[in-house]
């Protein structure tokens, strides 16, 4: 089975739902607006080219009828010498035009770009769980590539070539309107075939670029994961998960095409055959004796220059239906809410269905939860500790359930009360998937929490600004996530005002003195993700930013899993020092981690079970003992 044939729960790829093309278009007013000048200017100007070339067969019919039919020389001269300006002023007229939407067209792309990119950071991680990062890149590249071209191209030429044919048949009709008449009817049929195409290739569109985005998810995800393919040998079932993607691009690309060419191809016969009927019905008129040459040939060329304004047609509202499902799906993502209310309102929901199962588990959780929490209430009384106040780190009723999790699951965590005293290290434990690492990612908000309130010296998370809490809070994950920098600067991303002093401070502590020897020191570009360094020396610099501003709260979930048991014993003799002035919170999987706090929280079915030092638990708690025999050996090595 190939890697990518696995069944995606990503959105991005919305089903095409019947939509006004104008309606989706004038969504893009906003960034026209500030270029609308420019861009009605260059209409105007693209106006005027395409009229001067209606007025070529006008000058060919003064000619035909006067000079050429009187033999004039000097008269053929000047229409000549006519034609030749008119040719040119047409030609530099069209030129002006290019360069009058170049630039602003540049820059729309470019605000929209920057737009989609800030709101992409400001959405909550939730979005970026459900969003498959192909169907973000493509919005951000071709989506956006086919926006300025639709704003340089299509929606010039669809007002240019409009007038254009107006004063165009007028023309003809002024000139002699039965054959005018024989003109202007196929534009019935036209429109008709115009309006049914619309729908047809707007559906079409959208698959087609949902499943360009679904086939840059594959190829990122084949170049990230190049380990994993090379490695389990998989790059043939790769291969052809991807064949089989880019064979459902091809068909619906090709189904695409049919369709344009279809519209194009009647789009083309029908002015051809037209202007048949009228060259064969002018031409017996013009034998007659009812129709000067001259208003035949102008008549005729006139019609030929009007060929290109409609055969164009067919691509101009092609292209603007590809346009217009590129707004859609740009506006897909610039419509989803940064403000995490509604993924609130959203699990409340959930949890309130879910509610009444919890119920029952919950009684039966009951009894013994008060047991434990009189137990440990009793053994804090007797150590004669303090009463805490309200520093610290806080968890109060903390519950929290992912939006898209199934009504009927309880929710991850719930009833999670938890206090982490000002300069205490908690490490929390707990068994694999029991909901530490969300936990701890509900303290920087990277989710929020269901119910429940979580306090950093008393002052509730949510009335702090996202600044203020990036300041009071440093994170550093299991899985180390570097940028294509250099290693300085990747660790000076944990604090705005870090300078060289500090970022050797926090290379010491965290033990990445390696960085030094690499080639340019600190200096030295860590390539994309990093990935030019071993997994424990990009541990140790994630390590660093965590803790380069010196922070009050320090989050770390599972720092050092990477590190041998040397490195490890060096980076926690230096985390000891740093942790002593902040109050950390450390999921730990390893008696060498937890040894390193004050105190172990044990996270199970998704609350707190118990809280104590690593010694009492081991005594008391039947689970924490199960979840740290593997390694109670070398525990006992390596405590003092
Ligand atoms: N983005 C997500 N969307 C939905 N469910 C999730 C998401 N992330 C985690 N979960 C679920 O939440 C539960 C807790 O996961 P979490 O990663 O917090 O566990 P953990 O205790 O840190 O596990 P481990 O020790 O293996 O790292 C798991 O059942 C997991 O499947």
């Amino acid at each position: 089975m190939a890697v990518t044939s696995e069944p995606r729960a990503q959105e991005g790829g919305a089903a095409p739902r019947h939509r006004s093309a104008t309606r989706s278009l004038l969504r893009l007013w906003p960034y026209v607006r500030p270029v609308r000048a420019r861009l009605f200017g260059a209409a105007g100007v693209a106006v005027v080219a395409s009229c001067l070339g209606l007025v070529i067969p006008l000058v060919l019919k003064w000619m035909v009828d006067g000079p050429v039919a009187h033999r004039n020389p000097g008269g053929v001269w000047l229409g000549g010498a006519l034609l030749l300006a008119l040719g040119t002023a047409e030609a530099a007229l069209f030129g002006l035009r290019r360069w009058l939407v170049g630039r602003p067209l540049a820059s729309v792309e470019a605000a929209m770009r920057a737009d989609l990119y800030r709101h992409l950071q400001r959405l909550p991680v939730s979005f970026h769980d459900r969003w498959a990062s192909g169907q973000l890149l493509s919005r951000a590249t071709t989506d956006l590539m086919l926006l300025r071209m639709f704003l340089a191209f299509p929606l010039t030429f669809l007002v240019v070539n409009g007038v254009t044919i107006l004063a165009g048949f007028a023309i003809l009709l002024s000139q002699e309107w039965t054959l005018g008449l024989v003109l202007v009817i196929p534009a019935v049929p036209l429109v008709i075939l115009c309006s049914l195409f619309e729908t047809r290739y707007a559906t079409v569109a959208r698959t087609v670029q949902d499943q360009t985005g679904d086939l840059t998810t594959v190829v990122e995800e084949g170049v990230l994961g190049v380990r994993i393919v090379k490695g389990f040998g998989r790059h043939r079932s790769q291969a052809r998960a991807f064949r089989a993607l880019s064979e459902q691009v091809r068909s619906t690309e090709l189904h695409k095409a049919r369709l344009l060419a279809t519209l194009w191809a009647l789009i083309m016969t029908l002015p051809e055959l037209a202007i048949g009927a009228a060259l064969v019905l002018g031409t017996v008129r013009v034998a007659d004796g009812d129709l000067s040459a001259g208003t035949l040939v102008a008549f005729l060329s006139t019609a030929l220059t009007l060929r290109w304004p409609v055969e164009s047609l067919g691509f101009l509202l092609a292209m603007s239906q590809d346009a217009a499902t590129a707004t859609d799906r740009y506006f897909d993502v610039m419509d989803a809410e940064p403000a995490t209310a509604a993924d609130r309102l959203r699990a409340a929901s959930s949890r309130e269905r879910g509610q009444e199962q919890e119920d029952g588990r919950e009684q039966e959780r009951g009894q013994e939860r008060e047991r434990g929490q009189e137990r440990e209430r009793g053994q804090e009384r007797e150590r004669g500790q303090a009463r805490e106040g309200e520093g610290g780190l806080r968890f109060e009723g903390v519950e929290f359930a992912y939006a898209d999790a199934p009504p009927e699951e309880p929710p991850v965590l719930h009833g999670v009360d938890l206090h982490i005293r000002p300069g205490e290290t908690m490490a929390l434990v707990g068994a694999t998937g029991s909901g530490k690492t969300t936990l701890t990612a509900l303290v920087p908000r990277l989710h929020e929490v269901t119910r429940g309130r979580i306090t950093l010296d008393g002052r509730d998370i949510t009335a702090l600004s996202r600044e203020e809490l990036r300041a009071l809070v440093a994170i550093a994950f299991e899985e180390p996530t570097l940028f294509s920098a250099t290693a300085g600067e990747n660790v000076l991303m944990g604090a705005a005002d870090a300078g060289t002093e500090e970022l050797l401070r926090a290379l010491k502590v965290a033990q990445a003195d390696f960085v030094h020897a690499l080639p340019e020191g600190t200096d030295t570009e860590v390539g994309e993700q990093g990935l030019s360094l071993s997994g424990g020396q990009r541990q140790r610099l994630a390590l660093a930013r965590a803790v380069v501003g010196g922070p009050r709260f320090l989050v770390l979930d599972d720092p050092l899993s990477a590190l041998d048991v040397h490195t490890e014993a060096l980076v926690e003799a230096a985390l000891r020092r740093v942790l002593a002035s902040t109050t950390a919170l450390v999921v730990a999987h390893r008696p060498s981690t937890v040894l390193l706090a004050d105190r172990v929280a044990l996270l199970s079915e998704g609350r707190i079970a118990a809280v104590g030092t690593h010694q009492r638990l081991l005594r008391e708690s039947a689970e924490y003992r199960s979840l740290m025999s593997g390694q109670e050996a070398e525990e006992g090595e390596r405590s003092p």
